[in-house]
């Protein structure tokens, strides 16, 4: 698969090994979604790249001790007794900079609590000859090492480079994909990169599908567990709260019902989830984020999404290797999952972009009620708002993933709803469809997938 993407991330790494004095730069980010990759393409032959792993220190000195040979001849001829002679050692066969990157430093400092307070010192002397990647997938432990204030190594970064997955337009590109299919593929393998080259072995989505992630033999079978061994304690208890996410438990007091434990005691991990970008709140706009009451938990992982929705509830059948009912569960919600996943890349779109001309602040949904014409009370939801930055103008809504639609009838429909919200008198309504095929009529209100990937560029 071609490489994509990551140009900031690859000029801002370039940047930082390139300043006058050396630098000490950290790499994290969630599994798989491309930091060695990335790190190993601004890294040249004169720079140093090891790999760790979770075997004892002096082993893994050896074997770092090898790798820096490559660059220093007889390196490995000497035995270090600790990180700090090694350190040292390199210091002092440096003539001109180069990087050394530790991949995996958790590993390293699993199994030796000393090499924070070790690197911290000798950061501090401000004597070392050569840059310093330091890369890790443990968000946790990253953070720990990092950003927590007591940490030895706090304030010693030259910059903290977190990756994000990667955006919906370059699976398109990866896979040579057009709009809609990318739509439905990222709904799926959302922006790792790993899991779109797994998915670009196999024929089709459905190949993809059993072969990688609906069956026990599956590379992707088991990978949430493997994602969250990285980052959580409680890897059962996590892994229900998902499942119960997934199928749609929402809210807070939902979930606690169904872990039967008071909804204080899941602050904490359900915190944790959304810091790690498993989940996310879902709140209506205009309505302040830390509303417990109006907040709803959501998968935020589109690969999470999908492994809990259509995963782990048919478990037993995966085991057994029956493949009709999650055929059937596929075919009853696998279009309705596709269409969840595209109003959330249509607010994501939206958000901070030019839409017609205007431009828009966060999108969000909104749900709630309202008094119709005949002053009855009448439940209503938009799948996109979001307000202009001038404030003058109100964008509403309406995401369908579904065949050719009547564009007039949503239109008035939509604007029908948005007049009776209390707050539509403070500004000009602007209704957009967000479709998956052109309107039957052509209403030019319409935005298209091949549109949402352009804005999402
Ligand atoms: N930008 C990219 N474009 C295309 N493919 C990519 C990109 N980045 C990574 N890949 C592919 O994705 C796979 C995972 O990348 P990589 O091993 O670098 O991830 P990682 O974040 O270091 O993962 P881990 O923490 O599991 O080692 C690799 O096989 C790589 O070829």
């Amino acid at each position: 698969m071609k490489f994509v993407d990551r140009i900031d991330e690859a000029a801002r790494l370039k940047d930082a090994l390139a300043r006058e004095k050396s630098s000490l730069v950290v790499m994290y980010g969630r599994r798989r979604l491309g930091k060695s990759t990335l790190i190993k393409r601004v890294l040249s032959d004169n720079d140093v790249y090891f790999l760790a792993d979770r075997s004892e220190d002096q082993h893994q000195r050896t074997l770092l001790a090898k790798v820096i040979a490559q660059i220093f001849p007889d390196f490995d001829k000497l035995t270090y007794p600790d990180w700090e002679s090694m350190f040292r050692a390199v210091n002092y066969r440096t003539d001109k900079r180069f990087t050394l990157c530790l991949d995996e430093f958790p590993y390293l400092v699993e199994q030796s609590s000393e090499l924070p307070s070790v690197l911290q010192k000798l950061v501090d002397e401000k004597q070392l000859k050569y840059n310093l990647v330091l890369c890790g997938s443990s968000q946790n432990m990253m953070y720990g090492l990092f950003l927590d204030s007591t940490a030895p190594l706090y304030g010693r970064a030259d910059e903290i480079m977190k990756l994000a997955p990667i955006r919906l337009p370059y699976i398109q590109e990866a896979l040579s994909l057009d709009a809609m299919n990318a739509i439905e593929e990222y709904a799926v393998w959302g922006g790792v990169p790993r899991y779109w080259e797994l998915r670009e072995n196999r024929s089709s989505l459905d190949d993809a599908l059993w072969r990688n992630i609906l069956s026990v033999n599956g590379t992707l079978y088991e990978e949430p567990i493997k994602l969250f061994q990285d980052d959580v304690k409680d890897i059962v208890k996590t892994s229900t709260i998902m499942s119960y996410i997934g199928t749609g438990a929402n809210r807070l007091s939902e979930i606690a019902a169904r872990c039967n434990e008071p909804a204080t005691n899941l602050s904490r991990p359900l915190k944790k989830l959304i810091d790690l970008g498993f989940l996310e709140k879902d709140v209506p706009f205009g309505i302040d984020e830390k509303n417990a009451k109006k907040s709803l938990y959501k998968i935020a992982d589109p690969f999470m999404a999908f492994y809990y929705q259509f995963v782990v509830p048919n478990r037993s059948f995966i085991e057994l290797g029956r493949r009709l009912p999650i055929e059937q569960a596929l075919n009853a919600h696998f279009s309705e999952y596709v269409s969840m996943k595209w109003e959330k890349l249509c607010r994501d779109a939206v958000t901070g972009n030019l839409v017609n001309g205007v431009v828009y602040g966060k999108a969000k949904r909104w749900w709630g009620t309202v008094f119709n014409e005949d002053k009855k009370p009448e439940q209503v939801e938009f799948d996109v708002m979001a307000e202009s930055l001038d404030k003058k103008y109100l964008l509403v809504g309406e995401c369908k993933w579904t065949t050719r639609e009547n564009g007039k009838q949503l239109t008035a429909e939509l604007l029908r709803k948005a007049n009776m919200l209390p707050f539509a008198k403070n500004y000009t309504i602007v209704p957009i469809l967000f479709l998956k095929n052109a309107p039957k009529d052509d209403v030019g209100n319409a935005i298209l997938p091949e549109n949402v990937v352009e804005l999402m560029r």
